[in-house]
């Protein structure tokens, strides 16, 4: 692990002061780094620190007001005008989390859509394209079939075939800058990817890696830029971090523990209180057979690799999907398919898919935090901006939104931060059963912490709290029980301190073993 002074000298790429502001409002106030040959340099920050913004002028899709990139042997660029022609040009390889790949195509198919697809005598020469596309398979260490369609592909292996296309070309000097690429990817999958990653930088690969995860972060790179409001807090190597320091970097003030201290988990005697939500035989989807139980004051971890069910789950127990079989009770009465049916019974749902599901892109802060609560700020039949206002500052304050006021379109928000307001708005109806899909995905590991202690506070109050989440961390650390599906079935459940990362991983893979 190199722990020279970062500097332009012997880089593969240098930027340099890159200032952009939205309005009136700085966003980057002279950022620069330096990544050089081998090395894994990562881009650590809070939500709304301004990470997606550096990546977005590197590659063309913003424009910076000032800055300044130079290559090895390159002439430097104004990021002011740069374009993703000009990104292209400087050597940049981007991929991105939801990766362009077309998974109904096959991995050759794939390559040849972004170079071009090889002719012999006017037409495709599929044999060229598949032995072109073996041969760059093979430069990865990829034991990839060329003609499997991607959607057969496992998670990690689908990364790799993304950036195995990006670095196609093989020009000296690129630079391979990954965006949160292991979000989306189950506990196992991620170390398969982390492993060929760290192959790549042996190898000479030089890469610019975006992350939230700070034992990836910590594994993974050999270096850490960590930007906070804006500007460059702290670039160092990461053999100089542990956990609490580098968190203390993002977050910019000491910090005493990464998780809140556990709460006792309510000590009533749960065989004869009536359960806040009671599954049984439950048949929808691919779930078959699940029963499962959470009562008033406990926070119910759902566990299991992609495909497992989880969303499935949760969504039945907002009466989103009418399930084959199986009945589904809140408070003892059964739930009818319907999602009125669940709001009124008490219950409510942080949904996976913010973009699809959760955000209205079309409206203010305010809009998307009181649209489920909007009754409450209505007296004599009109609608109160003001209430409407007052509710959504103090859940800015209490989440620590980092916006320029209640009125900012939600969309000009940081990932992270509309995150915050999309659990903020299910916080204020004051549930009786709060369910949660992937609730901090894309959140900073402070506002996490801040997340989780108003979980426990929702179930300290009285609710059932249940959470499906693929981060098997947040739900040792969080959960008082853990239900591991596993193809569509109950695999385990975990209590007291079986609520643990092995136990958790162990029960999600059927034959393999656990990592
Ligand atoms: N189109 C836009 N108009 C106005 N402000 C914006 C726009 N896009 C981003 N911002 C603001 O710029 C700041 C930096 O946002 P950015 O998305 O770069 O943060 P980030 O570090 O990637 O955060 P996260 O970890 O939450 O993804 C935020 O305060 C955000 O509100």
């Amino acid at each position: 692990m190199s722990a020279e002074a970062p500097g332009p000298h012997d880089a593969v790429l240098h930027v340099e002061d890159v200032r952009k502001s939205y309005g009136a409002v700085p966003v980057l106030k002279g950022v620069s780094l330096t990544l050089r040959p081998g090395r894994i340099h990562a881009l650590a920050g809070g939500n709304g620190s301004g990470k997606s913004t550096l990546i977005k002028v590197l590659a063309g899709i913003e424009h910076a007001d000032a800055g300044t990139l130079r290559g090895r042997g390159r002439p430097g660029a104004d990021l002011a005008g740069f374009t993703a022609a000009a990104a292209d040009r400087a050597g940049l390889r981007f991929v991105h989390q939801d990766l362009g790949l077309v998974l109904d195509m096959t991995v050759a198919e794939n390559f040849a859509l972004s170079r071009g697809f090889p002719t012999r005598l006017g037409s495709v020469s599929w044999s060229r394209l598949r032995r072109s596309t073996a041969a760059e398979l093979e430069r990865f260490d990829l034991s990839v079939d060329p003609g499997a369609k991607v959607a057969s592909l496992r998670p990690a292996d689908r990364t790799m075939v993304a950036i195995a296309r990006a670095l196609a070309d093989d020009e000296p000097g690129q630079v391979l800058v990954l965006d949160e690429p292991t979000a989306s990817l189950p506990h196992h999958e991620v170390d398969v990817l982390l492993e060929a990653l760290a192959r790549r930088a042996a190898a000479g690969q030089a890469i610019l890696y975006v992350s939230h995860r700070l034992a990836e972060v910590l594994s993974l790179a050999h270096w850490v830029t960590v930007l906070r409001d804006g500007v460059v807090a702290e670039s160092l190597p990461t053999a100089d971090l542990d956990r609490l320091r580098l968190a203390e970097l993002i977050a910019g003030r000491t910090v005493e523990a990464l998780y809140p201290a556990r709460a006792a988990a309510p000590g009533r005697d749960r065989s004869s209180a009536q359960p806040a939500v009671q599954v049984r035989g439950l048949c929808v989807g691919p779930l078959r057979e699940v029963s499962l139980e959470a009562h008033a004051g406990e926070i119910v971890g759902v566990a299991g690799l992609l495909g497992s069910g989880r969303s499935t789950l949760l969504r039945s127990l907002f009466g989103a999907v009418s399930p084959r079989s199986g009945t589904i009770l809140i408070e003892g009465r059964p739930l009818p398919p319907s999602v009125r049916a669940a709001m009124r019974a008490g219950v409510a749902l942080v949904p996976e898919d913010r973009h699809g599901d959760a955000l209205f892109g079309d409206f203010s802060i305010v809009r998307n935090t009181t649209i489920a609560t909007l009754r409450r700020h209505v007296r004599w039949s009109w609608l109160r901006p003001s209430s409407e206002r007052a509710a959504t500052q103090s859940a800015i304050d209490d989440f620590n939104i980092k916006t320029s006021g209640p009125g900012q379109a939600i969309t000009r928000l940081s990932g992270g931060n509309q995150q915050k307001v999309v659990v903020a708005r299910w916080l204020q109806r004051a549930p009786r059963v709060l369910l949660l899909d992937e609730p901090t995905q894309g959140v900073d590991v402070m506002a996490r912490a801040d997340i989780y202690q108003r979980l426990r506070a929702v179930a300290a109050r009285g609710a059932a709290v249940v959470v499906a989440s693929s981060d098997v961390e947040e739900l040792a650390h969080l959960c008082d029980r853990v239900v591991v599906l596993r193809a569509g079935r109950v695999a385990a459940r975990l209590c007291g301190a079986e609520v643990a990362i092995p136990a958790i991983v162990k029960h999600s893979y059927a034959d393999r073993e656990a990592s």
